[in-house]
């Protein structure tokens, strides 16, 4: 069955062999299986054909119950990205509530070899009211390929005030977060959150993680690749996603509850959002934004 809707997630399966997994929770996409491309990953072809890769990391220890937002996978933060900078803000937790709702699937929007699509909706309610009092409907699409992983975030302005607003996709790449390269983010300026918020400009052709990171960089032109030498390689093409966060937090992960020990040497995140300023919708209008995650 291409499209297999359970009562707390949705999976779907492309006729290649690829599946993604989107728990109702948070919208958050846990799992993204795509067979490897040959000659260009370590991952033996088999008589089968090419491997199936998870390519995202989930900690062992997540909770996957709704109690709290999923560590790993894709986590959608919004409307806030961190902790809230402007005062009508206040009262939202960290990276928003999306995260932490629990979402409706609409409907299946394709079901073709060119690809699988779900709609997930979340519109506000009394809950959200209390933290943040805007009308609003998010519309968060997810199209699985062969080889290719696409999210799309929506949002509309259903009420009558204007509607400000950050997202971000936050991805978990698995992957030996000691050889992970990202690239290109050179003469890319960023805020540095493990140096006080200090502002400074990228001078490395290929950014690593090997010791902590937490740079969101501004502005950073929308297309990236992320490399774990000898086995993957990910194009990331963003729209609408100007900023992208790259995060890995090494000995300092030990101590997030829901993080599996060593956790951190097994993923970085790559994560593209309009962060550096607000998005700001009139009354009835709309944005979107979208990352194609593709592998090579
Ligand atoms: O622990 P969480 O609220 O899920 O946040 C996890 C991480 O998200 C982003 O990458 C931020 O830049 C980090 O500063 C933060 O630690």
């Amino acid at each position: 069955m291409p499209v297999d809707i359970q009562s707390d997630r949705v999976v779907l399966h492309h006729p290649a062999g690829a599946s993604t997994t989107i728990l109702l929770y948070g919208a958050t996409v846990i799992s993204w299986i795509s067979p490897s491309i040959s000659g260009t990953s370590a991952v033996p072809v088999t008589a089968e054909g090419p491997a199936l890769v998870e390519r995202f990391f989930v900690s062992s220890l997540a909770s996957l119950d709704g109690s709290k937002p999923v560590r790993g996978g894709i986590p959608i933060c919004w409307p806030i990205f961190g902790q809230p900078s402007r005062e009508e803000n206040k009262a939202l937790k960290q990276h928003g509530f999306a995260r932490s709702s629990v979402w409706k699937y609409e409907e299946t929007v394709l079901d073709a070899r060119e690809g699988v699509s779900g709609r997930f909706i979340l519109e506000n309610s009394d809950q959200t009211d209390k933290l943040f009092p805007h009308p609003f409907k998010l519309v968060y699409t997810v199209t699985l390929a062969e080889h290719q992983l696409t999210t799309s975030l929506r949002v509309h302005n259903t009420g009558s005030a204007p509607l400000a607003f950050q997202a971000l996709l936050h991805n978990y790449f698995k992957g030996e977060s000691s050889i992970a390269q990202v690239q290109p983010l050179k003469g890319v300026t960023y805020r540095d959150k493990v140096r006080n918020m200090v502002e400074d400009v990228e001078t490395r052709e290929i950014v690593d993680v090997r010791e902590y990171t937490d740079r969101v960089y501004e502005a950073a032109g929308g297309n990236y690749t992320l490399s774990f030498p000898r086995s993957v390689h990910i194009s990331i093409k963003t729209h609408n996603l100007p900023d992208v966060t790259v995060w890995n937090p090494q000995e300092t992960g030990s101590s997030m509850a829901d993080m599996e020990p060593n956790g951190w040497a097994h993923y970085v995140c790559v994560e593209p959002g309009y962060v550096k300023q607000f998005v700001e919708l009139k009354q009835g209008e709309e944005w979107w934004g979208q990352q194609v995650l593709t592998v090579l």
